[in-house]
């Protein structure tokens, strides 16, 4: 029943689906549903793997897939440093603990406001994106007298092969600079002119659920070539590349199983000059598998000869995936066994939107019924993170779970947080 796409340590005991040694009727009594279940165990276990695949470059965790100060912790402990794109993930870096000499900020159009508290907080590296930035970024550091490092967002050129919304690595993007069209050596330019700028390094990142290698290498190569060039043109030596995160995971069995961090690395390794450091951005492939999303079954509608919904108390709003980008998920009956043959189901959530749907073509018990616990695993990453509340629903909660004990990291919003906001 547990195949890949769940946390290591998702088992079936006593006729219901535990993880972190933590049943998950005890889970909704206790937390509510729906609620994120966090397995710490597989966290850190993917953090170690990506540590271990690149011991002598840097690992930026892409916060944008998930990020609280309990994990800000976990990676501090891992030794991995943390990539972010907002102002608001760089101050949740900096609750967590966070040296900000390890953080690495990225955005295609970061706020004056935005540089300014990178450069005033001295964050390790700044990804500059656009030639405006880079003017901004150079008059702020030089006013605050300092030499502030900066990679280049290069887009090189690769079409990855992932959902068109979620590629960015393509010649029309609104990320970075174009190699083609020559933006990126006149990025180089200006930034070696900049004295209060010091270029640390080049950086691509070409899309995200990538699970061929192929877009990666092909990247890599690219990328090689242009800082060799640019280091032959200018004279200087660029040490570092970072080829951001994008590697896939698992959502249902069946889906193809994607390379692991060190293959990978190997992959792109041999196309890089030997004095350059690698460095990756992870985000998915660390906390995607991790969690798992619990609801509880509200209503069955069976339409005959057309289909059965079963509705679950979330849904579009704690995960916007299969709508934005068609993603597919599975889920399993959670909470208890069942010999009923299984029949085709749409799982669908409480929202105002026919759209609002979790799971298609899901075979389930055909005795589920309202009280039921449906289990969606693959749930950690850029789901808490883009959650609404389209409705005016609370978010959901993140609970860690490890060794039997269980405890909210993220806790359940509630409708006074809502109600805060208003005049
Ligand atoms: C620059 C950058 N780095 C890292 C990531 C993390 O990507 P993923 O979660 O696919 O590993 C993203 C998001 O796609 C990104 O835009
Ligand atoms: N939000 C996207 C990934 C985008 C990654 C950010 N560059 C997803 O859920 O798949």
């Amino acid at each position: 029943m547990i195949e890949n796409g769940w946390p290591r340590t998702a088992a079936w005991i006593d006729g219901e689906l535990r993880v972190g040694g933590v049943g998950v009727r005890e889970l909704a009594a206790e937390f509510g549903t729906p609620a994120y279940i966090l397995d710490e165990e597989e966290f850190h276990a993917r953090c170690a793997q990506w540590r271990q695949a690149l011991p002598d470059g840097e690992v930026h965790y892409g916060g944008k897939a998930f990020l609280c100060p309990e994990v800000v912790r976990w990676l501090d402990e891992a030794g991995l440093c943390l990539d972010v794109c907002t102002g608001g993930e760089l101050a949740v870096a900096v609750a967590g603990g966070m040296d900000p000499a390890r953080v690495v900020f990225h955005g295609n159009n970061k706020s004056l406001a935005e540089l300014r508290r990178a450069v005033s907080w001295r964050v390790g590296c700044v990804v500059v994106d656009s030639f405006a930035e880079i003017e901004r970024l150079a008059a702020l550091a030089d006013e605050a007298g300092v030499r502030q490092s900066v990679m280049i967002r290069v887009t090189p050129g690769v079409e990855a092969h992932t959902h068109e919304f979620i590629a960015t690595g393509g010649e029309d993007s609104k990320f970075g600079f174009s190699l083609r069209a020559g933006l990126a050596a006149e990025a180089v330019r200006l930034v070696l002119a900049a004295p209060s700028l010091e270029l640390s390094g080049l950086h691509s990142h070409i899309g995200s659920q990538i699970t061929d290698l192929g877009g990666f290498t092909l990247a890599a190569r690219r990328m090689a070539d242009f800082l060799l060039a640019a280091e032959r043109e200018h004279g200087v030596t660029i040490p570092k590349l970072d080829l951001g995160g994008g590697l896939g995971i698992v959502q249902r069995p069946g889906d193809p199983l994607p390379p692991r961090p060190a293959e990978l690395v190997a992959a792109v390794r041999e196309v890089l000059p030997a004095h350059v450091r690698l460095a990756v951005e992870p985000g998915r492939s660390i906390a995607g598998p991790t969690a798992v999303a619990l609801y509880e079954v509200g209503t069955v509608k069976e339409i005959p000869g057309v289909n059965t919904y079963v509705s679950v108390d979330g849904g579009m709003s704690d995960n916007p995936r299969p709508a934005m980008y068609g993603a597919a998920y599975t889920a399993i009956l959670a909470s208890r066994s069942s010999q009923a043959p299984a029949r085709e189901v749409t799982v669908v959530g409480k929202h105002c939107e026919s759209g609002d749907v979790l799971v298609r073509d899901l075979p389930l018990p055909a005795d589920v019924r309202p009280g039921d616990l449906l289990a969606v695993p693959a749930s950690g990453a850029y789901q808490r993170s883009m959650a609404s509340n389209y409705n005016h629903v609370t978010r959901p909660p993140v609970v860690a779970v490890r060794d039997g004990a269980a405890r909210a990291i993220v806790r359940r919003e509630t409708e006074e947080d809502l109600l805060r906001l208003y005049a």
